[in-house]
This record gives structure tokens, sequence and C-alpha cells, in this order.
């Protein structure tokens, strides 16, 4: 893509899309899916009329997390199959609604329920919100996630501040970006060194020590495969060769997705099983048992993520 004009966006050969739709009849990858500025737009604008909370910090809760939305105050709440063109959800243990309050006196958005790759969504789609929250004046996420313990030093129910990623599925050329680009959001190539703030991870390790979690609560390197099935034996002794200490299905997608629209960024998982890396295991990963483990530590985590949220409030004022 090389311009957009009059709201459509022209690529290289000169032929426009406007919403998604190749003008010159050619399908273009994905064309259904593209969210344009005007469309995110007017996303953004659906929640500024009908909220009077202007939120700095957007969070994601992960699989069972959803608690964490509970703790907000004064909410305005929108299911998302109310909101004009956003998808909706379709995993246990994710309700499906955005919410708009205050969480310790701080103005927040959050997302009750994320959108998956293997739900059927493009990543592209998967992230849309974070650029709907970049149009609401969004300046800070904090993506939660449920995920699988590959470091063998990981208990089920311990914290991971997620300090990298490994983006597994742009290795085969996926990648939330890819696409028709829009120098609204962002540059074209952006870089992702700095893709998970380090001074929200200090805060994060400190408000651990604070709360007397410090053996539970480790930094470590998370990776996203495309899902729906649990890894292989091969898979994920393979994961640990590469250096990943936590397996899931979302958040990388996200977090570059924010990072393109200069949104910082901060992810925890919660280890809600053990990854199974010998074939004699009698262990098997299922969704119940996720939600179920996310559940019983959500009331922890909402504290965690309610300090984080006053930390950074108080650091950039
Ligand atoms: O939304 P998250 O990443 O927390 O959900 C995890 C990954 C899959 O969606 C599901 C697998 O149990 O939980
Ligand atoms: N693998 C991938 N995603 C997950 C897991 C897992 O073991 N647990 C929770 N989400």
């Amino acid at each position: 893509m090389n311009g957009i004009k009059n709201n459509v966006l022209i690529d290289l050969n000169g032929n426009g899309y406007t919403n998604g739709k190749c003008t010159n009849g050619t399908i273009y990858h994905q064309d259904d899916d593209i969210y344009t500025y005007d469309t995110l737009n007017q996303i953004a604008k659906f929640f500024l009329d009908r909220t009077k909370v202007r939120p700095k910090i957007g969070i994601i809760c992960g699989s069972g997390l959803g608690a964490i939305a509970e703790m907000l105050e004064d909410v305005d709440k929108f299911p998302y199959s109310s909101i004009p063109n956003f998808p909706v959800s379709t995993v246990e243990g994710h309700a499906g609604q955005m919410l708009f309050g205050y969480l310790d006196n701080v103005p927040v958005m959050c997302m009750q329920g994320r959108f998956h790759y293997y739900e059927g969504y493009p990543l592209a789609k998967c992230s849309m919100p974070i650029r709907v929250m970049k149009l609401v004046g969004v300046t800070h996420l904090i993506a939660t996630n449920a995920a699988g313990g590959l470091n063998p030093s990981y208990k089920v129910g311990d914290i991971v501040i997620v300090k990298d990623h490994i983006n597994i599925m742009g290795f085969a050329g996926n990648n939330p970006l890819q696409g028709p680009n829009d120098t609204r959001f962002g540059p074209r190539f952006p870089p992702m060194n700095k893709a998970y703030d380090r001074k929200l991870i200090e805060y994060a390790m400190e408000i651990a020590e604070e709360m007397g979690m410090k053996d539970e609560v480790h930094e470590g390197v998370y990776t996203c495969l495309g899902g729906p099935n649990y890894e292989t034996v091969a898979e994920l002794k393979m994961l640990k060769i590469l250096g990943v200490d936590a397996v899931g299905m979302s958040t990388v997608h996200e977090v570059i997705t924010a990072r393109h629209c200069d949104i910082t960024a901060f992810a925890f998982s919660i280890i809600t099983n053990k990854c199974v890396t010998e074939y004699e295991s009698m262990e098997e990963a299922n969704h119940d048992e996720v939600v179920d483990v996310g559940k019983r530590r959500q009331s922890i985590l909402s504290v965690l993520v309610c300090k984080m949220v006053t930390k950074i409030n108080d650091a950039a004022l």
C-alpha cells in the first residue's frame, strides 16, 4: 500500500480498497477484515459518545481473569455485540464486553474477553481493539493471559511478568501489521526490541515484593501459538530450546499492535498448567482447568493490576 486517498487505501499498483474490498475486484488477503482508520475512529467515537470516562490505560483480561474488570467503579459496559464493526468473543472464560470505568480513581478501559486467531479472526482483527484504545486516548496497555509453564521452575498459579516474546506466528509470515500500513498509527517497520517496557517490569517486580509474592513471580519469555490445540511434546521441546518460558495463544499480536502505535506495553501470564514435555506423562492440558486456575488466582491478579494502574498513573503525573 502506498497511501490513503478519500479514505480509500491505495496499493502500489494503484488499486483502491474500501472496507477491505479491492475496487478492481481482486480478492485481497483477509480483505473483509481490514479496519481502516475511519472505521476504527467510528468505533472510538461510539465509545466517547456514550461514556464520560477518558481512559489512559487499557487492560485485557485473559482466560478466567475477567474478575479484574469487576473492580472497576462508575462503569459503562458495552457488550461486543452492541459495538458497531466489533468481533464477538467465542471462548469460554471470555465474557465479551468492553468496560469503561475507574480503577483506584484512574480512568481505564478493560476488555473482558479478547479475540484469538483460532476463533477464525485474522491477527489484525484480533488486535484491532488496541487501535481503538489508541484512538480514545490510551497510552499504556496491561495485557493478561493464561499460559502453560514451560520453564521447569514455574508452578501452577505462578505469575510471569513478560519480559519479551517470540513471535512464532510471525516466523511463518503471519503478523497483525501485515497488509496496508497506515502511518497515522505507526511506521511500516516498527522496532520490537523494547516491546515490554522495562520500567513497568520493574514496577511489577516491586509490587510483587511488597505483596510478599517474590517466589511466585518470575520474568519470562512468552510465545503465542495459533491454537486451538495445545502443543505436542516435540513442539514444547523445541520451544524450550528457543528460550520460551510460557506458552499461550494471545498477547503477542496485541503487544505488536500497541508498540506500532506507540502504546507502552506490559503483560503478564498466569501459569494455569505445566507444559507436558515427557511422552510418559499422564497429564494433559485442558481449557476447563485453565479457566479454573485463572479464576482461583484472579483476586491476587486483580490486586496486581490495580497496583500497576496506580503506579503507572503516579509515574505519568
Ligand atoms: O486469552 P488467553 O491467552 O488468556 O487464553 C488462553 C489461550 C487459549 O485461549 C486458552 C487455552 O486454554 O487460554
Ligand atoms: N499452551 C497454550 N496455551 C495455553 C496453555 C498451554 O499450555 N495454557 C493456557 N493457555
